[in-house]
């Protein structure tokens, strides 16, 4: 996630396993760089190994192979998941996140422009995403769009929980590029209704209703 000045508010911390760090943003921005050159291959690699046809030898020499690099990569851990980061300056970076985790190689990743009153992203979903042959799993559309959904809901600006999504799933989702659509409805205290839709070039193949609720102690409306 990108940092904006106002966002997570004061009030927010510790409800949702926000971590204070004194990183630097610059050393932040640099690092996650590096990161997601990591990760990018690791999603390579997934896609790979999905539809590999190499033979069982060779099956077994990359498992061995891959095994001494995750040896590697675990002589330096978190103590547990990655948690959602921000500095002094309020520049917050949530690296784990399922959706859009920069060292997340299962996260697409999505990456959400925020409009005046629509948040939207395009996205290219592989293999790796496949339901019934050739289409999204159901459960990745509502992943997918939960996020987005909670984005619009947040306007990075304020801390929004999924209470409720429903998902109408119009017709299946084909794997390739896609486009997603998220926008407040109405806000009724701390409840924010958010409409969201994913589309391919045909239009519409889900939508989706959401509320999204602001946990106690945040303020209603917001914080900038
Ligand atoms: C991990 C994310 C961090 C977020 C950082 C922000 C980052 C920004 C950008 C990222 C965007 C990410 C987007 C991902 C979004 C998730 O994926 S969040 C993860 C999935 N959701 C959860 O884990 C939420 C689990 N549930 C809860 O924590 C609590 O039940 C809730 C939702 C906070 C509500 O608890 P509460 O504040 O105690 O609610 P309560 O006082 O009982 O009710 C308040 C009102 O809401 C209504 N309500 C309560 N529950 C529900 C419900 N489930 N459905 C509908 N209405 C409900 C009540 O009826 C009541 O209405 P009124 O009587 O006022 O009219």
């Amino acid at each position: 996630m990108t940092g904006r000045r106002s966002f997570p508010e004061e009030s927010a911390v510790g409800v949702g396993g926000f971590v204070r760090e004194d990183t630097p943003t610059a050393e932040v921005d640099r690092r996650e760089a590096v990161m997601a050159s990591l990760t990018g291959t690791v999603r390579e690699l997934i896609d790979a190994t999905i539809r590999t046809t190499v033979d069982d030898d060779e099956v077994h020499r990359i498992r061995d192979g891959l095994a001494a690099l995750v040896a590697r990569l675990r002589t330096a851990q978190l103590p547990g998941p990655a948690g959602i980061r921000y500095n002094a300056e309020l520049r917050s970076w949530n690296w784990g996140n399922a959706v859009m985790g920069a060292a997340n190689a299962i996260a697409p990743p999505l990456r959400v422009q925020h409009d005046s009153s629509v948040c939207h992203a395009d996205v290219v979903l592989g293999a790796a995403y496949e339901g019934p042959p050739g289409l999204v799993h159901g459960g990745v559309s509502a992943m997918l769009l939960d996020h987005i959904m909670g984005e619009a809901a947040s306007a990075m600006r304020r801390t929004a929980f999924t209470g409720t999504l429903t998902m109408r799933y119009r017709r299946g989702t084909p794997l390739g590029p896609l486009h997603l659509e998220a926008s407040i409805v109405r806000e009724e205290g701390r409840k924010i209704f958010v409409a969201g839709s994913i589309s391919d070039a045909g239009g519409a193949t889900v939508e989706a209703d959401g509320v999204f609720i602001q946990p106690v102690g945040t303020p209603a409306g917001g914080g900038r």
